[in-house]
């Protein structure tokens, strides 16, 4: 489930007069996601996503999300857009929460992708780097190093109970990863962040939309294919699939060619991207509150994938090569 509020007909009614989008017809929370709580809308005009943004969004970057979806949307991206209101504001509040309306996508996200759907995956990745470019406003990842360091602390005596040893494979890791993250230079831009399998809408094959942009920031563009290799090329048995990966990295190196810096750091930004989502799976694991209405994910799945980068040699292991 995310339905974190639930938005009485009032309430409703009386936010979307600020808006010029018909009557509405429907209105229904969305049980998937983790995050925030979305409701899907149909008017006698269009389909809505509303969008109230729940406690990891910072109300301050919500301009970036919002104003990043609109620079994408005009430069050829296939993402939701921002509904202005009346008076043009893109961002409201409802029930005590920042809200915004954005354009319904058509597709379904996969839960197993195919070797074609990563290659798909890959070039629009990359399009995605290219087609931000230019976007005038900042923000800097916030789960990087720095929010890894604060992650464990706030695990620390704690992951032991979730699997024996944790705590000090996560000290090990940092203490590994993070001189290599703080001293990268790598090509950088706005990179998604998160664009795992369920944000990803395909029709077939073919890739139809990229959705939940609420991650997004500034980092290495290299740093968003690891995170991509990690998240779509490991089957659920926990071994990657050099099939995947391939097609992958194929399609995102013929759309935007990686620099031979970004591919030898390839295997390392993979092993931090796996821990980054080991670690704030391991938090919400830990503060989750037994019974709370929302689905739990894994943090062991991002261990596992972490110790298949600790034991990669290169990049041979991932059986690429540019
Ligand atoms: N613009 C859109 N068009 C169609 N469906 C959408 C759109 N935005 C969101 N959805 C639907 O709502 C679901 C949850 O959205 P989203 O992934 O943005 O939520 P979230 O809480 O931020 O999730 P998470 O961070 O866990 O991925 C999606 O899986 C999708 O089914
Ligand atoms: N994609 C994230 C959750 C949403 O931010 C994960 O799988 O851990």
């Amino acid at each position: 489930m995310a339905v974190y509020t639930e938005v009485p007909d009032e309430d409703l009614a009386a936010f979307l007069k600020a808006y010029d989008i018909g009557e509405a017809v429907s209105f229904k929370g969305i049980a998937e996601g983790v995050e925030n709580t979305n409701y899907l809308l149909v008017t006698t005009k269009a389909r809505f996503i509303l969008t109230l943004y729940e406690k990891r969004v910072n109300r301050d970057d919500l301009p970036f999300f919002l104003g990043l979806l609109e620079h994408l949307a005009a430069r050829g991206v296939t993402c939701p857009q921002p509904v202005a209101a009346r008076d043009g504001a893109l961002l409201s509040e409802l029930c005590g929460r920042p809200a915004a309306l954005v354009t319904f996508l058509d597709g379904v996200s996969v839960r197993r992708p195919t070797p074609r759907q990563c290659a798909e995956l890959g070039r629009a990745l990359a399009d995605l780097h290219e087609a931000a470019k230019g976007f005038e406003l900042k923000r800097p990842n916030a789960l990087s190093v720095e929010g890894w360091r604060r992650l464990a602390e706030s695990a620390r005596g704690r992951s032991d109970a979730v699997a024996p040893g944790l705590d000090a494979l996560i000290a090990a890791e940092l203490a590994a990863l993070g001189p290599t993250f703080e001293g990268l230079a790598l090509p950088s831009g706005v990179i998604h962040a998160d664009l795992f399998p369920n944000n990803v809408f395909f029709l077939g094959d073919r890739l139809s939309g990229l959705i939940d942009f609420y991650f997004a920031c500034d980092d290495a563009f290299a740093y968003d294919v690891a995170i991509c290799l990690n998240a779509w090329c490991f089957e659920t048995t926990g071994e990657f699939n050099v099939t995947k990966g391939r097609a992958l990295l194929d399609a995102y190196h013929a759309a935007r060619p990686l620099s031979e810096a970004e591919t030898a750091a390839l295997p390392a930004l993979a092993r931090g991207a796996a821990l980054r989502f080991m670690l704030t799976r391991l938090v919400d694991w830990l503060d989750t509150p037994p019974g709370a209405l929302v689905k739990k994910l894994d943090p062991l799945e991002y261990l596992k994938k972490l110790r298949f980068h600790q034991q990669a040699a290169g990049l041979g292991d991932y059986g690429w090569r540019p």
